[in-house]
């Protein structure tokens, strides 16, 4: 990287420096479940992500075809595959690990109809995080998410190794729906329209506060309840026009790029990182609801601050009323899940 006469030119100091801060960038980022149809994309947005420096691709099928594909696009890091029993060999090291392993939903299944394939799934996944990677920023887009997030809690909890601070729910999908909706019916560009959407991460528990945003507060009426639905139903759109042939992946590639990527600039220190995820949380552990998703910022710790929802609507009350049950007993089932495993 540097000529001999440019390296004897450094002083001692600034040598140090130089190498501390780039031991500091390195940054090696696992996908666990890099054969499906969301790894594949999202394997290949993270190879274009500047950030991460070595990609760990692992699945119990086609990981080590994937990352051969990926690993000739011409960006630095380097990339790795792991057949289906190299899952701790995938994990040695890493700083950030991705899940979207599981199953995904056909027409007329709920998230929840997932719970029973994708429970042990996740928690056996969880299970070696813990073990191998004990200290690593943990990403879950398995659905159900409102249960799968309490059952890497409760997994790593068991293991002794659990910190808050490193485990979100991957809700940013929402958020993604809501602003690209938002633009179309306000006629504005998406970055002018972004949307905090809170609670978890199905139907009636995704709650949009389109009162704080410019443009959503002005939506009203027939239009205004048809957005809302729109949002929390954005999966069955997809699910129903993929016929069958699973559910939202290329836009869930780009949502889990995108919060990956926001993650790594918060831990490489960029200050002011805000975005919704689903962590465990404070803003209604005295209803028994130690997750939710709200807005947090993102630091060299992971969750750096939890946000307070702000000012509700009349409407948005409502809308936390139909959340707040259903979410609960979402959360309650992965950890029963754990307990009785
Ligand atoms: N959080 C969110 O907003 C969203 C979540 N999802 C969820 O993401 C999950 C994956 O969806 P798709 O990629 O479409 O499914 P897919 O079936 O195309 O891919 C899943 C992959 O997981 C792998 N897998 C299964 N068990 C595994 C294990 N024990 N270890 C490692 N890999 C394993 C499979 O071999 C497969 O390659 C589903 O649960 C789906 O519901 C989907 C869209 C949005
Ligand atoms: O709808 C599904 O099953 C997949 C998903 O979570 C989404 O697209 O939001």
């Amino acid at each position: 990287m540097f000529s001999h006469s440019a390296a004897r030119a450094l002083t001692a100091q600034s040598r140090a420096r130089l190498f501390s801060s780039t031991a500091s960038r390195q940054t090696k980022v696992a996908v666990l479940g890099a054969g499906g149809g969301i790894g594949q994309p999202l394997s290949l947005l993270l190879k274009s992500d500047p950030l991460v420096t070595s990609l760990s691709l692992y699945d119990i099928r086609g990981a080590p075809g994937v990352a051969a594909d990926v690993s000739h696009v011409d960006t630095a890091s380097e990339v790795n595959g792991y057949a289906a029993d190299k899952l701790d060999e995938a994990l040695d090291g890493v700083k950030v690990v991705v899940i979207p392993a599981g199953v995904p939903r056909k027409p007329g299944m709920t998230r929840d109809d997932l719970f029973n394939t994708n429970a042990s799934i996740v928690r056996d996944l969880a299970t070696a995080i813990g073990r191998v990677a004990p200290t690593a920023h943990i990403l879950v887009i398995s659905n159900p998410v409102n249960s799968t997030v309490p059952i890497v809690a409760a997994t790593l909890e068991k293991a002794g190794v659990f910190d808050p601070k490193r485990l979100f729910g991957v809700t940013t999908l929402d958020v993604v729906r809501a602003a690209r909706f938002t633009a179309g019916i306000a006629g504005a560009h998406p970055n002018e329209t972004p949307i905090t959407v809170v609670g978890g991460h199905s139907g009636a528990t995704i709650v949009p506060l389109l009162s704080q945003s410019a443009y959503g507060k002005g939506i009203k009426g027939e239009v205004y309840e048809k957005l809302v639905y729109r949002i929390q139903f954005g999966g069955d759109e997809v699910v129903k026009a993929k016929d069958g042939a699973g559910s939202a992946t290329l836009s869930m590639a780009y949502a889990g790029a995108k919060f990956t990527n926001s993650l790594l600039r918060g831990l490489s220190g960029e200050k002011g990182v805000v975005t919704p995820t689903f962590v465990y949380s404070p803003l209604y552990a005295s209803q028994g609801i130690d997750f939710f998703s709200s807005n947090v910022e993102l630091g060299v710790n992971g969750v750096e601050k939890i946000h307070p929802l702000g000012p509700l609507s009349a409407e948005e009350e409502k809308l936390m009323e139909a959340c707040l049950p259903e979410l609960k007993k979402n959360i309650e089932k992965g950890k029963a899940f754990v307990a009785s495993s």
